[in-house]
C-alpha cells in the first residue's frame, strides 16, 4: 500500500533522516518511535504530502504521491498532534464541519451517539474551549469513526487519553487493521502486546 523510497530530510542544516526506505502493507500497524526533535512529525507530514522531503520518493499503491496527490488525498485521514478541533465550536459542531468536508451524510442522532460512546454525554453542545484536554483529543478522534480512508497517519495520538480512551483507541485500531487499512503513527505509548501486525521504526537524534 504505502512505499518510502530512500527519503532524506535535512532541517536547519541538520540531517533529520537519510534514505529511510521502508512499507505498509493493508492490515499492518508502524509505530514511529525516537527522542524529541528526532524527526518524527517531519517525517509524518512528508509522507502526508504537506512537505516534500529534500530526497526520495512516497509511493501509495504504486503511484507518487506528488504525482497525483488528490487520489491520494482520499485514502489518507491525517490527524496531528495538535488536535485540528476549533475550540470556539461545541464538539457536535466539530463533528457537522468534518462531515460537511468529508461529504458523508450523519443524522443529528448518529452524531450524538458516536459523541457519547466516546465518553462525551452531557459535552456535546459546550464549546470545545471549555473541555478537558483528553476531551478534546476524543473530539478530534471521532473523525476514526467517520471515516473510510485506508491509510491513518497519526501523530500523537494517545495524547492526554486516559486508560478507557487508551483502550477505546486501541480497539478502533484494531477494527480498522481488520478491515484492511492501515496506520502509521507516532507515540510514546508501548503498543508491542497489543497488536500483532506492529512493525517499529527508531528514528534516532541525529547531531
Ligand atoms: N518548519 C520547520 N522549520 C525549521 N525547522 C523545523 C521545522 N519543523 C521542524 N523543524 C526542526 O526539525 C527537527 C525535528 O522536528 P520534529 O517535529 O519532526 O521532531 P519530532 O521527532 O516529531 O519531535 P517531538 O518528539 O518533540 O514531537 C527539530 O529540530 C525542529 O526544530
Amino acid at each position: 500500500m504505502l512505499e518510502i523510497k530512500a527519503l532524506t530530510c535535512i532541517k536547519q542544516d541538520r540531517c533529520l533522516f537519510e534514505s529511510l526506505n521502508f512499507s505498509l502493507l493493508s492490515g499492518q500497524i508502524m509505530q514511529i518511535e525516537g527522542p524529541n526533535g528526532a524527526g518524527k512529525t517531519s517525517l509524518l507530514r512528508i509522507i502526508s504530502g504537506f512537505a516534500r522531503p529534500d530526497e526520495g520518493n512516497v509511493l501509495f499503491n504504486n503511484q507518487n504521491i506528488a504525482e497525483d496527490y488528490d487520489n491520494f488525498a482520499q485514502s489518507l485521514l491525517f490527524i496531528g498532534h495538535r488536535t485540528g478541533v476549533n475550540l470556539q465550536l461545541t464538539a457536535y459542531e466539530n463533528v457537522q464541519h468534518w462531515l460537511g468536508v468529508h461529504g458523508y451524510g450523519c443524522t443529528e442522532d448518529e452524531i450524538y451517539s458516536l459523541l457519547g460512546k466516546l465518553g462525551l454525554v452531557g459535552l456535546e453542545d459546550v464549546p470545545a474551549r471549555t473541555l478537558s484536554a483528553g476531551q478534546q483529543r476524543r473530539v478530534a478522534l471521532v473523525r476514526l469513526w467517520l471515516n473510510q480512508a485506508k491509510l491513518w497517519i497519526l501523530d500523537e495520538p494517545f495524547t492526554a487519553l486516559d486508560k478507557r480512551g487508551v483502550a477505546m483507541l486501541q480497539g478502533r485500531f484494531q477494527e480498522h487493521l481488520d478491515s484492511g487499512g492501515s496506520i502509521l503513527l507516532t507515540t510514546h505509548q508501548d503498543l508491542t502486546n497489543s497488536f500483532s501486525s506492529l512493525q517499529t521504526l527508531v528514528l534516532e537524534y541525529r547531531h
